[in-house]
């Protein structure tokens, strides 16, 4: 078992997942997950379908508990310490942004207010992410109506909002067109110079793109976890992905 430091600034590993389970009755969707994730990382979370993806993500997140093990974020236990270690974390769920029926300028002040982020800080943080992720066009359209692209940059600007040290993103390029694409690799890029962002994603050439590190899962377990270029170093890394997770063709 690891120590965790009680301040971000003394802590080495900004997520911290010890023996993470999650089981639905007899099933594990999650089995034993350990890995941190330190400072200025890129990491992605990679795996087939129904991997624990998503799972392990909420958990982390604190949005679902764990049947067993524990969540450290920036040192801060997600069980007993959840609204200081919630406020290190930007989430973006797999199903996009909250708060449907409102627009992206509404969500986003009601966030900040949740946030407790004062006033003139609100402004300026809702004109950073609204510039950040393009949002002007639609600043002021219900989010139900936005397509699948703003909706996934919408999210993006919600969970960027508080500055938050660490980012937990659930797909976040699923559903965008080639020109949304370049802009949101662009910005993870950016964020990764100064923040530590796990990723999942099923685009492999994405993980070449943007992280240094793979975490692969596979039917709840962590089935490789190191350098991306260990990973690819003899193969392409979609034959790796393929062997790893016992991929067999019809
Ligand atoms: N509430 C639930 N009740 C029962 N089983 C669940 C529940 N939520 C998830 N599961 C199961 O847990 C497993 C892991 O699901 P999860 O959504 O974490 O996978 P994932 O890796 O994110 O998949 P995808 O890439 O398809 O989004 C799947 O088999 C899923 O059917």
């Amino acid at each position: 078992m690891s120590t965790h430091s009680t301040t971000p600034a003394e802590s080495e590993a900004l997520i911290q997942a010890d023996s993470l389970c999650k089981f639905y009755g007899p099933f594990a969707a999650v089995n034993d997950v350990s890995f941190s994730v330190p400072r200025q990382q890129v990491c992605a979370f990679l795996g087939p379908n129904g991997a624990g993806k998503s799972t392990t993500m909420k958990m982390l997140t604190g949005y679902l508990s764990p049947t067993k093990g524990s969540v450290h974020i920036a040192g801060k236990s997600m069980q007993t310490e959840r609204i200081e270690a919630s406020k290190h974390i930007g989430y973006l769920p797999e199903n996009g942004p909250l708060y449907d029926e409102m627009t992206p300028k509404g969500a986003l002040k009601y966030l900040g207010r949740a946030r407790g982020l004062g006033r003139a800080d609100r402004k300026n943080r809702m004109e950073f992410v609204a510039e950040k992720c393009n949002l002007e066009e639609v600043w002021n359209k219900p989010i139900s109506k936005l397509s699948r692209g703003f909706r996934q940059r919408v999210g993006m600007a919600q969970a960027l909002l508080h500055d938050p040290d660490v980012l937990i993103l659930d797909e976040p390029t699923s559903g965008l067109d080639p020109n949304q694409l370049v802009g949101i690799r662009k910005l993870i890029l950016e964020l990764g110079q100064s923040k530590t962002v796990l990723l999942s994603t099923h685009v492999l050439q994405e993980v070449e793109t943007l992280c240094s590190r793979v975490i692969l899962i596979d039917q709840g377990r962590i089935v490789f976890d190191g350098p991306i270029d260990d990973m690819s170093q003899r193969e392409t890394m979609s034959n790796r992905f393929h062997e790893l997770t016992n991929f067999q063709t019809a």
